[in-house]
């Protein structure tokens, strides 16, 4: 028995060091591109969508280090204005001056309200937008909601669907005017690999017959991807490029909708820490497209990794993203 024991004891301990061994002796966190170089993005105006956590939190902090000027749309003003005083100070601490000063080329960082599950709001956002910005360089549709229990926006829009496709739809399509001005600007859509599992089922968009929240999820991230090809297809010869990119799986909140007994997740936490990517590893493939001159003039391409990756049959069907599009048209008021 205490044979047993010591041996499990040991199993268990051989396992964590290994894990350790595999997060610290495996890859560092790679910045593939923009180097050293700060002032890449100097002079450019940048807005992220969700940019206060995750993925958005981690690909403001890398554009601002590259000198630009980034705009955090957020929903939620105090956890936005917390991240953003954080992203000040790290920068700070990095030997930066801080965002917003005249002493050298980083960036500004600015918070505005964005709830992607209101019409309203999108559109009190992007007046705001043409208001008081004179430009805009890279819109970055970033946020998203996962596997959330079925919900509505305050359209009546299924919540996944809502959030990660129609929202960054209106708001897209709102500043495109101010992209166009801003020539040669870009457009970075965030999509998942998990598109694959999704269909556009174009007689339930609101799922109100049924609701499978891994499936919504998938065609919320398969809706990003024809909107980019449909998008790209319309922004032919204006200088605007548009590109779709999966991250890899990235320890963030994402997982916020999914319930582990608290006995495991200690289990999930070491499994996540071990093999997931951290934030900024997840946010290189962002960066890349908004900022490196490698991509200048691509567009409509998805992307992982930095890299140009193929997409399935179903995700390169332009009448599904032609129809998709003229849905969403009508869904989010643009086309009475
Ligand atoms: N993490 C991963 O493994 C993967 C992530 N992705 C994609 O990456 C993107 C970023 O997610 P990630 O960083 O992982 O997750 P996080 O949950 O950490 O960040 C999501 C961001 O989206 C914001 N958001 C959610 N709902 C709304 C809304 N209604 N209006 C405005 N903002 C909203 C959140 O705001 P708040 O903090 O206020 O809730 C948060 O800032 C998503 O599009 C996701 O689908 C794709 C593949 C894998
Ligand atoms: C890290 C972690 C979790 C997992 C989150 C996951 C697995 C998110 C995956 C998201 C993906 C792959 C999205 C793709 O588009 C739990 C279970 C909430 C528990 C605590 C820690």
């Amino acid at each position: 028995m205490a044979v047993a024991t010591v041996a499990a004891l040991l199993a268990a301990l051989g396992g964590a060091l290994w894990l350790a061994a595999r997060r610290f002796v495996g890859p560092t966190v790679q910045r593939l591109h923009g180097g050293g170089n700060s002032s890449l993005m100097h002079g450019k105006t940048v807005l992220i969508t969700g940019a206060n956590s995750g993925l958005g939190r981690a690909t403001a902090a890398e554009l601002l280090r590259l000198g630009a000027r980034v705009i955090m749309g957020c929903r939620d003003r105090a956890r936005a204005e917390e991240a953003a005083g954080q992203l000040r100070r790290e920068l700070r601490e990095a030997g930066g001056p801080e965002p917003g000063s005249d002493a050298g080329e980083a960036g500004e960082l600015v918070v505005k309200e964005l709830d992607l599950a209101s019409l309203r709001s999108v559109r009190a956002f992007c007046q705001e937008m043409l208001q008081e910005e004179p430009r805009l360089d890279v819109l970055i549709n970033n946020a998203g909601i996962f596997q959330c229990p079925y919900m509505k926006t305050e359209d009546g829009f299924e919540m996944q669907f809502g959030v990660n496709h129609l929202g960054h739809f209106l708001l897209t399509n709102l500043l495109l005017g101010l992209l166009k001005s801003s020539a040669p600007s870009r457009i970075v859509v965030v999509s998942s690999k998990l598109y694959k599992y999704g269909d556009i089922n174009f007689e339930d968009l609101n799922s109100e017959q049924s609701y499978n929240k891994s499936f919504c999820y998938s065609r919320s991230k398969l809706a990003n991807i024809l909107f980019t090809r449909e998008l790209a297809r319309r922004l032919e010869g204006t200088n605007v490029t548009v590109n779709v990119l999966h991250p890899g799986i990235v320890r963030t909140n994402l997982g916020r909708h999914i319930h582990i007994p608290l006995l495991v997740k200690p289990l999930f936490n070491l499994v996540s820490w071990a093999f997931f990517k951290s934030p900024v590893e997840g946010a290189q493939t962002s960066v890349y497209l908004a900022s490196s001159p490698e991509v200048e003039g691509v567009s409509g391409k998805y992307f992982g990794d930095c890299k140009e990756e193929e997409l399935l049959p179903k995700a390169m069907d332009e009448s599904v993203a032609r129809k998709l599009w003229d849905i969403s048209e009508v869904m989010v008021g643009l086309l009475k």
